[in-house]
């Protein structure tokens, strides 16, 4: 469903990314590791086109994306839910949901929409009229990951969901990531959480100055003291 290829990409004169290549397929959820500063946040970034590529290439489901505007990118069935949720406070949880509309793939009524992120997240069917500033931080990045879900996604990119969670919230979001790849999804998730992200990961990358320094099996990956390693150097 995803294929990067040889991607490189940064900032200004800085690059970041030096040849990264990986693939997820419909399904899966694979997790990128990785000291701060590795690069895992630009990964996400240049594959949904905020960030443009120098070299490289990104294909979703055999299309390939490279170069094209992040909405474009969008309408083909990429969403990525940056870091820090960008929930309205002012607005309630249906009206920021509704705000996902936007990248949908398909004309749909918004009964329809609100199908999968409502059956996700069961817990949001009886707070659909709470402003989202009520709502906890955990139920705000459940808000941001099912607001992307509106578009009906191929590719779900998702930047530390668990950024400043209890540990007792990060297992509940954990549980319902999982059951987000189905038969026509992939899932990538970067996180700084590397136990509690390998428990419900197939595989994973670690990520280290721009490069991919290793790609294993998320349970080869959980016994491998050079992951914890990784993250020292
Ligand atoms: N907007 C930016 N402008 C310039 N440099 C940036 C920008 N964003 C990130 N960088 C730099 O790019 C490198 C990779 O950053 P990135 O955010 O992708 O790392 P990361 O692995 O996601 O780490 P973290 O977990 O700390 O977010 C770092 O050296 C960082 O300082």
């Amino acid at each position: 469903m995803l294929d990067v290829h040889e991607l490189e990409s940064g900032y200004g004169l800085v690059p970041v990314l030096h040849g990264v290549t990986l693939s997820v397929e419909a399904g899966e959820v694979v997790v990128v590791l990785g000291p701060n500063g590795a690069g895992k946040s630009t990964l996400l970034r240049t594959v949904s086109g905020l960030l443009s590529t120098r070299r490289g290439a990104v294909s979703i489901a055999g299309r390939r994306v490279t170069g094209m505007a992040p909405h474009r990118i969008a309408r083909l069935g990429v969403a990525h839910v940056v870091e820090g949720r960008g929930i309205f406070p002012n607005l309630t949880l249906r009206e920021n949901l509704l705000l996902g509309q936007y990248m949908a793939r398909r004309k749909s009524s918004v009964g329809n929409m609100l199908e999968e992120p409502l059956s996700a997240f069961p817990w949001m069917k009886s707070r659909l009229d709470q402003l989202g500033g009520r709502l906890s931080g955990g139920q705000q990045q459940m808000v941001a990951i099912a607001r992307a879900l509106l578009g009906d996604p191929r590719v779900l990119l998702l930047d530390e969901p668990s950024l400043g969670l209890a540990p007792i919230i990060t297992e509940e979001l954990f549980g319902a990531i999982r059951a987000l790849a189905t038969d026509d999804r992939a899932v990538l998730v970067v996180e700084q959480q590397i136990h509690r992200a390998l428990e419900i990961a197939d595989r994973g990358f670690v990520l280290q100055r721009g490069h991919i320094v290793m790609s294993e099996s998320a349970s080869h990956l959980k016994q491998d003291d050079r992951v914890a390693k990784a993250y020292m150097s």
